[in-house]
């Protein structure tokens, strides 16, 4: 693959890093003193419960990472760790008991669920209002056609990163590589809600690379590691990396790349965001975002 930069561009040239990591941590420090007001207002302390089945390795340091940020941020923290042997019947009853505890206004179940638990189910379960996630069928239902509604936290984190770096982005023709529930599909109707002009490639697309050239924004989570190359992108465009995979290198260490080939990229894009320090804070921000409007929500009956 050739990494040949377009005349328009010195040879020389070198993207601006999106900083991720330090935008998420002037959100928390945001997130922090707002729920210090939203306590003074009502007498509430935003909770977040966070769901975890089965003992991937992974997953829990994400968890804990989730709680300790919870709790910087002012919110109580509720941790379920559940065997790996859970029914969905417990889970579904957990879910239940949740939904009518004062104490919580957020869940989140960590995906993926071990094998026999329908995650669809599962998620549907959770109360529309503590869906922090946004993952249930009537926040996705609600993003759809554009009412208020509780938005998945890493769709929401790149649209505060494009928003930070790009603010009007009307008429701008923003391509989504990768069409999830979870990430591209959310944030391709985020984009559009913007003013983009949105194209989404998927599996199927014919010529993907052709597709992303055209884009000013370019947003890539395949969870197919480094697909995206030098040449896939229009020069001076803003990328935004949403994958993530760890590898091991040959001396043994472990590294994370992101779906774009970063030193390619660099040289022809305007902005990129980084892997790690990109938009993985950022999920992890939105999150406590989400658990202060879910609050809000169930305590005022308003988003704002
Ligand atoms: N219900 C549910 N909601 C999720 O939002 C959810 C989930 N399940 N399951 C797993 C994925 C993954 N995910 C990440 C969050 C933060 C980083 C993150 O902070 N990454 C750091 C690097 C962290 C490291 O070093 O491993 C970074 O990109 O800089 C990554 C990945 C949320 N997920």
């Amino acid at each position: 693959m050739t990494t040949s930069t377009s005349p328009t561009l010195p040879s020389d040239h070198q993207a601006t890093l999106i900083d991720g990591k330090g935008y998420a941590a002037t959100l928390r420090q945001q997130i922090r003193d707002d729920v210090r007001a939203f306590h003074e207002e009502h007498g509430v302390t935003p909770g977040l419960a966070v769901i975890l089945v089965g003992d991937d390795p992974a997953s829990e340091v994400y968890v804990r990472n989730k709680a300790i940020q919870t709790h910087h941020a002012g919110m109580r923290s509720f941790m379920h760790m559940l065997p790996e042997t859970t029914s969905e019947d417990e889970l579904l009853a957990l879910i239940e008991r949740l939904n009518h505890d004062p104490e919580i206004h957020g869940i989140l179940v960590q995906l993926p669920l071990p094998n026999g638990l329908d995650a669809r189910r599962v998620t549907n379960a959770i109360q529309p209002e503590k869906d922090v996630d946004g993952l249930g069928e009537i926040n996705a239902g609600r993003l759809a056609i554009g009412l208020p509604s509780l938005i998945p936290c890493t769709p929401l984190g790149c649209l505060l990163l494009l928003r930070d770096q790009l603010g009007d982005m009307r008429g701008k023709h923003a391509v989504v590589i990768g069409c999830s529930n979870l990430v591209g599909k959310p944030l391709a109707l985020l984009l559009l809600a913007e003013g983009c002009t949105v194209s989404i490639a998927h599996i199927h697309t014919v010529d993907t690379a052709a597709m992303a050239r055209q884009g000013d924004i370019l947003v890539v989570a395949t969870g197919c590691r480094e697909l995206v190359h030098g040449d896939w992108i229009k020069p001076g465009a803003t990328v935004i990396d949403v994958g993530i995979t760890r590898v091991t290198t040959e001396t043994g260490k472990t590294r994370l790349v992101g779906d774009v080939v970063f030193d390619e990229a660099v040289k022809v894009a305007g902005r990129i965001t980084p892997v790690p320090g990109g938009v993985g804070p950022m999920t992890i921000a939105c999150l406590l975002k989400n658990t202060l409007t879910a609050a809000r929500l169930l305590v005022t009956g308003k988003t704002e």
